[in-house]
């Protein structure tokens, strides 16, 4: 039993959207006889077609035919996507009483309202989101606002949906370029961990596909007991530190390697590209 009726379209089918539209599916929140996908090359929607969901060449068929929808192509690319889509189903796109949820970085409110409003979508219900691709395993992090076009029951269901694929949190828009940084663009930071992590146990003999086991599930439990027993980091370390003990050898060397002010510098590199990125 699926847990929400709505349509659900993605317009352009790339690695976000699948991580949602894939969580979605997977974790049962929707059939996948509910979900279209729309993009410029039918070819490449292959995995969607695996998992049962509908392929279109055509945004307009997703503006048709699903509810809630998604737009996930590149910020570059919202103005050349919002000029595809036609104006015989723009009527009904409002009407209808569609939903729109960008996950686009960088991308404000006030552009997605224009560049439709460009093309004589006025009055659209919008929501900006900052997703990451862990949804596809149920365990990603997504803020989220509305527009002043969004009621409130809109909300509970895209908090609905984005919260069974993780964590979900409505934040103030100008949070969303600052949150990038850690939870859309973290991911990749934390891969290059985990994959250091591995090398450094390689180096010491562990075969390299039980060093990356190892080092995900280290960085797995660690996470888990930050957000569980809600201690601070640097009191779960200390806790691990045995005095005159083999971790806080190691501590030192990260410290002399400037691991936390490098992590902090691409935080914050990665927010103010972000904000760049929705730049027309
Ligand atoms: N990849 C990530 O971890 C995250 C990405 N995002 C945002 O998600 C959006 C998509 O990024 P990715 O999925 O990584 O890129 P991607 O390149 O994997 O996907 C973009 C898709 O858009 C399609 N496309 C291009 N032009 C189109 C058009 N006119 N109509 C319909 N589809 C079109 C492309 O064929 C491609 O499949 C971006 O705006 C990005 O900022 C947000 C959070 C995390
Ligand atoms: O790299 C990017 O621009 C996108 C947005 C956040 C994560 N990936």
């Amino acid at each position: 039993m699926a847990k929400l009726d709505e349509r659900i379209g993605f317009i352009g089918g790339g690695n976000m959207a699948f991580s949602i539209g894939s969580g979605l599916i997977r974790g049962g929140i929707v059939k996948a006889s509910q979900v279209m996908v729309s993009g410029p090359h039918i070819e490449n929607l292959s995995r969607w077609r695996e998992l049962g969901a509908t392929t279109t060449d055509d945004n307009n068929d997703v503006l048709e035919h699903t509810d809630i929808i998604f737009i996930c192509v590149k910020p570059h690319m919202l103005g050349p996507c919002a000029a595809q889509l036609k104006y015989k189903h723009v009527p009904s796109a409002k009407d209808a009483n569609k939903l729109f949820v960008s996950v686009l970085a960088g991308t404000t409110l006030q552009t997605l309202e224009e560049t439709f409003a460009f093309i004589g979508m006025s009055g659209l219900k919008m929501i900006r989101t900052m997703p990451n691709t862990s949804m596809q395993v149920g365990e990603g992090c997504t803020v989220y606002t509305g527009n002043a076009h969004v009621a409130h029951q809109d909300l509970e269901k895209v908090h609905l949906m984005l919260n069974s694929l993780g964590l979900a949190q409505q934040v103030p828009e100008p949070m969303i370029d600052a949150v990038t940084g850690v939870t859309g663009c973290g991911p990749a930071f934390v891969y290059t961990i985990i994959e250091s992590l591995a090398d450094g146990a390689v180096k010491q003999g562990v075969p390299r596909q039980m060093a990356l086991q190892f080092a995900a599930q280290t960085l797995l439990g660690a996470a888990k007991t930050v957000l569980l027993t809600g201690k601070h980091p640097a009191v779960l370390r200390d806790e691990v530190c045995s005095p005159g003990g083999s971790t806080i050898v190691g501590v030192h060397e990260l410290e002399k390697g400037n691991l936390r002010a490098t992590i902090i510098n691409a935080v914050e590199k990665s927010s103010l590209r972000s904000a760049e990125l929705g730049k027309k």
